[in-house]
């Protein structure tokens, strides 16, 4: 994929001002039983921006994400060491409240996960979860979440079907709703658009473009115009280690590593 060109530039955002970092990751590592997926990874998410996490297979870009909001909790024998502030405060300490955390932290996974339950019960779910709210306030939860997540036109004459009757891309922006209706802070999207078709593809692009505006964002992507088009910044992973991070068009057009402009260009991975 040879978008590593000057010429290719004009895809790319205007550099941005910096912002303060949402998220700090310092000096992570990762380690499922004993293997050690992720080595002394630090760098920061900035707030109301877009990063992308890139590398080949196996790299460990999943990994981070599930990080970011202690999924791995939820196994056995996995465990993170270094630091992980949010909002300068360590989420990996052991009196982090891990359900605070993911209300704060919202993620949505490759595969469209719809519950089998109608649409507004899936976008009323999350936020059940946290709060009780009256009827009326919860309409408004819901109706609000659906039109965040670019979904509204299509389903608000049917939010009592089945959220499984939706198509694949609607049902990912009806993750998206679902995420985006308990009001996080921090949007982790792993591969969300690798399941869909190119318009729903680019619907959901146009859609992280305008989330930003109220959350910080990172979306792990195997797809490096997809990384070019959506994001502020980019990480580049390798083999567990973070090889390069910087603004996108930096990276894309300018890697300071060999190996980045290898894996950018399409020689390996
Ligand atoms: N549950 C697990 N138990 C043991 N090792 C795991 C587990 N999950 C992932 N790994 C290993 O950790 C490393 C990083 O995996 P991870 O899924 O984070 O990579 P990735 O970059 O997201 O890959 P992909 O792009 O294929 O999704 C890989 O070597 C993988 O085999």
């Amino acid at each position: 994929m040879a978008i590593a060109t000057a010429s290719a530039a004009s895809i790319f955002r205007a550099p941005t001002a910096a912002l303060p970092e949402k998220v700090s990751i310092r000096n992570v590592d990762f380690f499922y039983d004993k293997f050690h997926a992720l080595k002394g990874i630090s760098l920061p998410l900035h707030e109301h921006r877009v990063t992308a996490f890139i590398g080949p297979s196996g790299c460990g870009k999943s990994t981070l994400l599930r990080i970011l909001n202690r999924m791995y909790d939820l196994y056995p024998r996995q465990r993170a060491t270094g630091e992980v502030l949010l909002d300068g405060e360590n989420i990996l300490s052991p009196s982090q409240d891990v359900n605070l955390l993911r209300a704060r932290v919202g993620m949505v996974f490759q595969k469209p996960t719809p519950f089998p339950m109608s649409i507004y019960d899936n976008v009323a779910f999350g936020i059940r979860l946290y709060e009780r709210l009256p009827k009326a306030e919860m309409d408004e939860r819901v109706a609000t979440a659906l039109q965040k997540a670019a979904l509204w036109d299509e389903v608000k004459d049917k939010l009592h079907q089945s959220g499984l009757g939706l198509s694949g891309g609607q049902q990912q922006r009806l993750c998206i709703a679902r995420s985006v209706a308990v009001r996080p802070e921090v949007i982790l999207l792993d591969e969300p658009c690798s399941a869909l078709d190119p318009i729903s593809t680019a619907k959901i692009e146009e859609l992280i473009d305008e989330l930003k505006a109220e959350y910080t964002i990172a979306i792990v992507t195997h797809n490096m115009q997809q990384a070019a088009r959506t994001s502020d910044y980019t990480a580049f992973m390798y083999l567990g280690e973070l090889i390069e991070f910087g603004e996108t068009d930096q990276v894309f057009t300018n890697p300071r590593h060999q190996r980045t402009q290898d894996y950018i260009t399409g020689r390996f991975g």
